[in-house]
């Protein structure tokens, strides 16, 4: 395989490959391009001999009222077509002998590229882009070496009827062709971007494709959908760039091959003043008008669309993986000892959109648990997206655990038809986490048991429409619990169940060895058994404990309303949290409007123009949550 060089932004520089195996696979095929060649000449011998012989037969012939010559000669040209013919069949399998071996060899790179690197575009690849290399190299092949020897044979011809016929004929030609070499590579260019984007449209419909139920799980159609057109947009506008380079194909096509055909007929009285006869003036236009142009349209198509798709494709076809496609962001994971980290994000869900939050830090320690309360519609889920990584920030920085680390639960639970156990190991990577034993472990501390009993243990058959939106959920809770996934982020999805249930559930969660809990609050409650929680108001985010904040938060005191000093299940707790938006912060600003920082001694761990993050005050780990 080919060796890349890396160029430090796209990954690799494709060209540099093909530009040495190019050659050497042309070498070790030298005795096929000398048949090639030799059958080309057979079949352009006729090029040169059809204009010669129509000159002959007027000049020799039917001009000079000896009619028998004329018809030998045009009897001559015929037999030459004829042998012509015999030529061009012969071709076609020197060429299949240079263009079959070509795709073995790209499908072999391919396999052994997918098999060692797989992504979405590898199927694209293999069937579209293969095909596309071995057609076009087969055309490109076939128009080039046609131009070669017919444009020989007519310069050849037309120096034989009369050298001053040149002098029309190949400033033009040089200069269309010149015209056409300079335009080859931005159309390559542009041919690159298209197929790009073409590749693109493949790995995003068949990532989205494959990952059809999470995508439902997890409610983000819309977000997919998006994504998607956005590629399917990419390709229109590269589609519009190339056909706006394509033009200038067709400029040197008129000045390289249309022309001379021009200069000819206008430049035909000086010609034959000149002394060149009538015949070579016949037999020059036929030179020009069905052996050079045709020769030229055949070119200049072949190369500036086939040709530069050619080029495109093997380099794309032969160069080592990209470390990253474009655009990517790399995956930070989080430094040692945390779980998630937040630094400066921005997030808005369009370019013209007000930002959900802007500027927002947020440190969630490794085995910690994160209560996010706030009215609705403030950017709970938003933020729960971020973390579990369905969304990425405009600015700043998110770290992560890796896709497998990480699970997201929405409140809309998922479940599909199929058996409990399929249903529940779902996301389990290996038996080990996902036995009917840990199954049944797992679905009594959420408290499922009874609910698993009923549908028969793993074994069960589950029918979504015939469960309530609470067993749903508890269905989902389970997947979580057994996914081997040490992050675990809860959007609302207890908000079914009674508060003593959604409480046995968070604490299973929060009792998982190793594991971490962020818990988007329905109800209050939810807030007392955290380690930590994260109120979210227009301008604010603030953390701390629970006691902390029923201090400094005014928010934060109307949310909870007057259960504060109940226990976490205690009933007055358990009430589901209320819109109490806008809400007027402990210091008096206003919480929707306000840009200034309260004035209450916390500590700022950021701020921005917009929404802030602030300490609830004397937590002394400036903003990080969950811990002591
Ligand atoms: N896919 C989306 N496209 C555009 N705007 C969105 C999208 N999802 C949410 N929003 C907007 O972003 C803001 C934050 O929404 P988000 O769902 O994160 O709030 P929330 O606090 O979780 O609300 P709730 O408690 O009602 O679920 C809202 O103004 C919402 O309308």
């Amino acid at each position: 395989m080919p060796e890349a060089v890396t160029d430090g932004r796209h990954g690799t520089v494709p060209g540099e490959p093909l530009r040495r195996s190019g050659p050497r696979f042309l070498i070790r095929r030298r005795q096929v391009l000398g048949r090639l060649a030799g059958w080309s000449l057979v079949e352009s011998a006729q090029t040169f001999l059809f204009g010669f012989a129509l000159a002959r037969a007027l000049d020799d012939g039917f001009l000079r009222g000896a009619p028998a010559v004329g018809i030998g000669w045009l009897a001559a040209a015929a037999v030459c077509v004829g042998a012509g013919a015999y030529g061009t069949a012969r071709v076609y399998g020197a060429v299949a002998d240079l263009v079959e071996p070509l795709r073995d060899s790209l499908v072999r790179k391919v396999v052994r590229r997918a098999l060692y690197a797989p992504d979405g575009a590898a199927v694209s690849r293999l069937t579209h882009q293969v095909e596309i290399a071995r057609d076009t190299f087969a055309g490109l092949v076939l128009v080039s070496r046609s131009f070669v020897f017919v444009t020989a044979g007519a310069l050849i011809g037309l120096c034989s009827l009369a050298p001053v016929l040149l002098l029309l004929v190949l400033p033009p030609l040089l200069l269309g062709l010149a015209l056409f070499g300079w335009a080859l590579r931005p159309m390559a260019r542009r041919q690159e971007t298209f197929l790009a984007a073409d590749e693109a449209i493949a790995a995003e419909t068949g990532a989205a494709l494959g990952g059809l139920r999470d995508i439902t799980a997890a409610g983000a159609e819309r977000t997919v959908a998006d994504a998607t057109g956005e590629r399917f947009d990419a390709e229109q506008r590269a589609s519009a760039a190339l056909a706006r380079w394509s033009m200038c194909r067709v400029l040197a096509l008129g000045i390289s091959g249309r022309l001379p055909i021009v200069l000819l007929l206008l430049g035909a009285p000086w010609l034959l003043g000149r002394g060149v006869t009538p015949g070579a003036l016949v037999g020059a236009l036929a030179y020009l008008t069905q052996s050079l142009l045709p020769a030229l349209q055949s070119l200049m198509h072949g190369l500036g669309t086939s040709g530069t798709r050619l080029g495109v494709v093997l380099r794309r076809l032969t160069a080592e993986p990209a470390t990253r496609p474009d655009g990517a962001r790399p995956h930070r994971t989080p430094h040692r000892g945390t779980a998630v980290e937040l630094s400066g994000v921005t997030f808005a869900y369009g370019p013209h959109a007000d930002p959900v939050f802007r500027d927002l830090d947020l440190s969630v320690p490794d085995g910690g648990h994160l209560a996010i309360v706030g009215p609705s519609g403030i950017g709970k889920s938003t933020l729960a997206g971020l973390v579990a990584g369905l969304l990425e920030p405009g600015s700043g920085e998110v770290r992560r655990p890796a896709v497998a680390d990480r699970v997201l639960v929405p409140q809309e639970a998922y479940v599909f038809s199929g058996t409990v156990r399929e249903n529940v190991r779902y996301l389990c990577t290996d038996g080990r986490d996902g036995s009917d034993a840990d199954l049944l472990a797992a679905a009594e501390k959420i408290g499922a048991g009874a609910l698993l009993a009923r549908l028969g243990g793993p074994d069960g058959t589950l029918v979504p429409s015939e469960l309530s939106a609470g067993e749903r959920q508890l269905i989902a809770l389970v997947r979580a619990y057994l996914a081997p996934a040490p992050l675990v982020v809860l959007d609302e999805a207890t908000c079914h169940l009674d508060p003593a249930a959604e409480a046995r559930a968070e604490r299973a969660f929060a009792a998982r060895p190793g594991g971490t809990l962020i818990v988007v609050a329905h109800r209050i409650s939810s807030a007392l058994r955290a380690d930590r929680v994260l109120v979210m108001d227009g301008t604010h985010a603030r953390t701390g404990r629970h006691g902390d904040l029923l201090r400094r938060s005014a928010l934060y005191r109307e949310l909870t309303g007057g259960w504060a000093h109940e226990g976490p299940d205690g009933a007055a707790g358990a009430a589901p949290l209320q819109p109490a938006f806008p809400a007027r912060d402990a210091d008096g600003v206003d919480a929707v409007a306000g840009s200034r920082l309260a004035g209450d001694g916390g500590h700022v761990v950021a701020h921005g123009p917009g929404r802030q993050m602030q300490d609830a005050g004397d937590l002394g780990d400036r903003g990080a949550l969950g811990g002591q």
